[in-house]
Protein backbone atom coordinates (compact mmCIF):
# COMPACT_ATOMS: atom_id res chain seq x y z
CA UNK A 1 0.00 0.00 0.00
CA UNK A 2 1.07 3.62 -0.58
CA UNK A 3 0.83 5.63 2.75
CA UNK A 4 1.08 9.76 2.48
CA UNK A 5 3.55 11.09 4.28
CA UNK A 6 3.90 14.46 5.23
CA UNK A 7 5.84 16.49 6.75
CA UNK A 8 3.68 18.76 9.68
CA UNK A 9 4.27 22.28 10.27
CA UNK A 10 6.66 22.78 13.22
CA UNK A 11 6.61 25.31 16.38
CA UNK A 12 9.71 25.66 18.25
CA UNK A 13 8.55 25.47 22.03
CA UNK A 14 10.89 28.21 23.20
CA UNK A 15 10.34 30.81 20.34
CA UNK A 16 7.19 30.15 18.77
CA UNK A 17 9.30 30.31 15.71
CA UNK A 18 6.52 28.55 13.41
CA UNK A 19 8.48 26.34 10.19
CA UNK A 20 7.35 23.88 7.52
CA UNK A 21 3.65 26.06 6.55
CA UNK A 22 2.98 28.85 4.83
CA UNK A 23 3.17 31.19 7.40
CA UNK A 24 1.31 34.56 7.60
CA UNK A 25 3.00 37.57 9.69
CA UNK A 26 0.90 40.16 10.51
CA UNK A 27 2.48 43.38 12.67
CA UNK A 28 0.81 45.42 14.73
CA UNK A 29 2.88 48.98 15.38
CA UNK A 30 2.18 51.86 17.76
CA UNK A 31 0.86 53.72 15.12
CA UNK A 32 -2.12 50.90 14.46
CA UNK A 33 -2.87 51.17 18.51
CA UNK A 34 -4.88 54.51 18.39
CA UNK A 35 -7.09 55.01 21.11
CA UNK A 36 -5.72 51.47 22.44
CA UNK A 37 -3.75 53.00 25.34
CA UNK A 38 -4.91 54.95 27.76
CA UNK A 39 -2.04 58.03 27.86
CA UNK A 40 -2.17 59.79 24.49
CA UNK A 41 0.58 62.09 25.38
CA UNK A 42 2.91 58.92 25.58
CA UNK A 43 1.45 57.33 22.78
CA UNK A 44 2.03 60.73 20.48
CA UNK A 45 5.72 60.42 21.72
CA UNK A 46 6.33 56.56 20.78
CA UNK A 47 8.03 55.57 17.14
CA UNK A 48 4.74 55.15 15.44
CA UNK A 49 6.42 52.22 13.71
CA UNK A 50 7.64 50.48 17.23
CA UNK A 51 5.90 47.01 16.90
CA UNK A 52 3.92 45.97 19.60
CA UNK A 53 3.03 42.70 18.63
CA UNK A 54 3.45 40.01 15.73
CA UNK A 55 1.07 36.88 14.59
CA UNK A 56 2.13 34.51 13.13
CA UNK A 57 -0.99 32.43 11.51
CA UNK A 58 -0.58 29.12 9.58
CA UNK A 59 -2.59 29.53 6.05
CA UNK A 60 -5.55 26.92 6.70
CA UNK A 61 -8.86 26.17 4.74
CA UNK A 62 -11.65 28.18 6.29
CA UNK A 63 -14.89 25.95 6.99
CA UNK A 64 -17.17 25.51 9.68
CA UNK A 65 -15.15 23.18 12.06
CA UNK A 66 -11.67 24.14 10.60
CA UNK A 67 -9.12 25.26 12.74
CA UNK A 68 -6.35 27.86 13.09
CA UNK A 69 -3.02 27.62 14.45
CA UNK A 70 -0.87 30.61 15.25
CA UNK A 71 1.62 32.17 17.35
CA UNK A 72 1.55 35.81 18.84
CA UNK A 73 4.91 37.56 20.06
CA UNK A 74 4.20 40.92 21.90
CA UNK A 75 7.62 42.95 22.51
CA UNK A 76 8.08 44.41 25.98
CA UNK A 77 7.58 48.18 26.52
CA UNK A 78 4.84 50.52 27.74
CA UNK A 79 3.07 53.11 26.90
CA UNK A 80 3.76 55.69 29.51
CA UNK A 81 2.54 53.17 32.65
CA UNK A 82 0.81 50.88 30.29
CA UNK A 83 2.33 47.24 29.26
CA UNK A 84 2.37 46.90 25.54
CA UNK A 85 -0.93 44.38 24.54
CA UNK A 86 -3.23 43.04 21.55
CA UNK A 87 -5.88 45.29 20.46
CA UNK A 88 -8.02 42.15 21.92
CA UNK A 89 -11.58 41.80 20.68
CA UNK A 90 -14.78 39.21 21.23
CA UNK A 91 -15.46 37.14 18.32
CA UNK A 92 -17.66 37.55 15.53
CA UNK A 93 -19.53 34.50 16.33
CA UNK A 94 -19.59 34.82 20.13
CA UNK A 95 -20.04 31.12 20.66
CA UNK A 96 -16.91 30.10 19.56
CA UNK A 97 -13.76 29.84 21.83
CA UNK A 98 -9.90 29.30 22.08
CA UNK A 99 -7.36 28.04 23.27
CA UNK A 100 -4.21 29.81 24.31
CA UNK A 101 -0.38 28.28 25.57
CA UNK A 102 2.12 30.36 26.79
CA UNK A 103 5.85 29.53 25.40
CA UNK A 104 8.06 31.84 26.57
CA UNK A 105 7.87 35.18 28.46
CA UNK A 106 5.50 36.26 31.06
CA UNK A 107 2.15 38.10 31.17
CA UNK A 108 -1.34 37.89 31.43
CA UNK A 109 -4.14 37.26 29.57
CA UNK A 110 -7.30 39.49 29.98
CA UNK A 111 -10.66 37.90 29.10
CA UNK A 112 -13.58 39.94 29.84
CA UNK A 113 -17.62 38.93 29.41
CA UNK A 114 -20.11 40.66 27.51
CA UNK A 115 -21.11 41.84 31.45
CA UNK A 116 -18.21 43.66 31.10
CA UNK A 117 -16.58 41.81 34.02
CA UNK A 118 -12.86 40.91 33.77
CA UNK A 119 -10.15 38.78 34.94
CA UNK A 120 -7.13 37.51 34.51
CA UNK A 121 -5.02 34.70 33.82
CA UNK A 122 -1.27 34.38 34.39
CA UNK A 123 0.55 33.88 31.14
CA UNK A 124 4.19 31.47 31.69
CA UNK A 125 5.81 29.10 29.39
CA UNK A 126 3.70 25.89 29.70
CA UNK A 127 0.31 27.77 30.59
CA UNK A 128 -2.82 26.59 28.80
CA UNK A 129 -5.65 29.29 28.86
CA UNK A 130 -8.95 28.19 27.97
CA UNK A 131 -11.16 31.02 26.32
CA UNK A 132 -15.14 30.22 26.08
CA UNK A 133 -17.25 31.77 23.71
CA UNK A 134 -19.01 34.95 24.81
CA UNK A 135 -15.44 36.28 26.09
CA UNK A 136 -13.40 39.15 24.92
CA UNK A 137 -9.57 38.15 25.57
CA UNK A 138 -5.94 40.58 24.65
CA UNK A 139 -2.75 39.71 25.75
CA UNK A 140 -0.08 41.76 27.97
CA UNK A 141 3.27 41.67 28.53
CA UNK A 142 4.10 42.53 31.94
CA UNK A 143 7.80 41.50 31.72
CA UNK A 144 11.00 42.78 30.17
CA UNK A 145 11.20 39.80 27.46
CA UNK A 146 9.41 39.02 24.06
CA UNK A 147 5.84 37.18 25.08
CA UNK A 148 4.88 34.44 22.94
CA UNK A 149 2.01 32.40 22.97
CA UNK A 150 0.11 29.76 20.96
CA UNK A 151 -3.38 30.14 20.15
CA UNK A 152 -6.14 27.61 18.02
CA UNK A 153 -9.10 29.39 16.92
CA UNK A 154 -11.79 28.26 14.81
CA UNK A 155 -11.18 29.68 11.33
CA UNK A 156 -15.19 30.74 11.66
CA UNK A 157 -14.64 32.89 14.51
CA UNK A 158 -13.79 35.91 13.24
CA UNK A 159 -13.27 39.49 15.10
CA UNK A 160 -15.21 42.08 16.66
CA UNK A 161 -13.17 44.58 17.78
CA UNK A 162 -16.11 47.32 17.51
CA UNK A 163 -17.74 46.25 20.98
CA UNK A 164 -14.78 47.03 22.61
CA UNK A 165 -13.81 50.11 20.45
CA UNK A 166 -14.16 51.93 24.22
CA UNK A 167 -11.50 49.57 25.78
CA UNK A 168 -11.69 46.65 28.50
CA UNK A 169 -12.80 47.64 32.08
CA UNK A 170 -9.55 47.48 33.31
CA UNK A 171 -5.83 48.47 32.61
CA UNK A 172 -2.45 46.77 33.53
CA UNK A 173 0.31 48.80 34.34
CA UNK A 174 3.86 48.54 35.61
CA UNK A 175 3.98 49.23 39.78
CA UNK A 176 7.40 49.48 39.75
CA UNK A 177 8.61 46.33 39.76
CA UNK A 178 5.59 44.28 38.86
CA UNK A 179 1.75 44.81 37.57
CA UNK A 180 -1.46 46.17 38.99
CA UNK A 181 -4.47 46.36 37.60
CA UNK A 182 -6.30 49.63 37.43
CA UNK A 183 -10.30 50.84 36.38
CA UNK A 184 -10.89 52.50 33.24
CA UNK A 185 -12.41 55.42 33.08
CA UNK A 186 -13.08 55.49 29.75
O1 LIG B 1 -6.67 40.44 16.91
P1 LIG B 1 -5.90 41.03 18.06
O2 LIG B 1 -6.74 41.36 19.24
O3 LIG B 1 -5.06 42.17 17.59
O4 LIG B 1 -4.93 39.90 18.61
C1 LIG B 1 -3.96 39.32 17.79
C2 LIG B 1 -4.19 37.85 17.56
O5 LIG B 1 -4.05 37.16 18.77
C3 LIG B 1 -4.24 35.77 18.74
O6 LIG B 1 -3.23 35.11 18.07
C4 LIG B 1 -5.55 35.40 18.13
O7 LIG B 1 -5.69 34.02 18.05
C5 LIG B 1 -5.69 36.03 16.79
O8 LIG B 1 -6.96 35.71 16.28
C6 LIG B 1 -5.53 37.52 16.93
O9 LIG B 1 -5.72 38.16 15.71
FE1 LIG C 1 -9.56 35.27 19.40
Amino acid sequence: MTLSTLVPPHVAWQTGALKNGPVIRKTTDIAALAGVFADTKSWQRCEPGQAVYDVDVLQTETCEGALFTGVTHVHPGRVGDEFFMTRGHFHARREQGEVYFGLRGCGLLLLQNERGEARVEIVTAGSVHIIPGYTAHRLINTGGEILSALAVWPTVAGHDYATLSDGFSVRIKTDGTGWRAEASHD
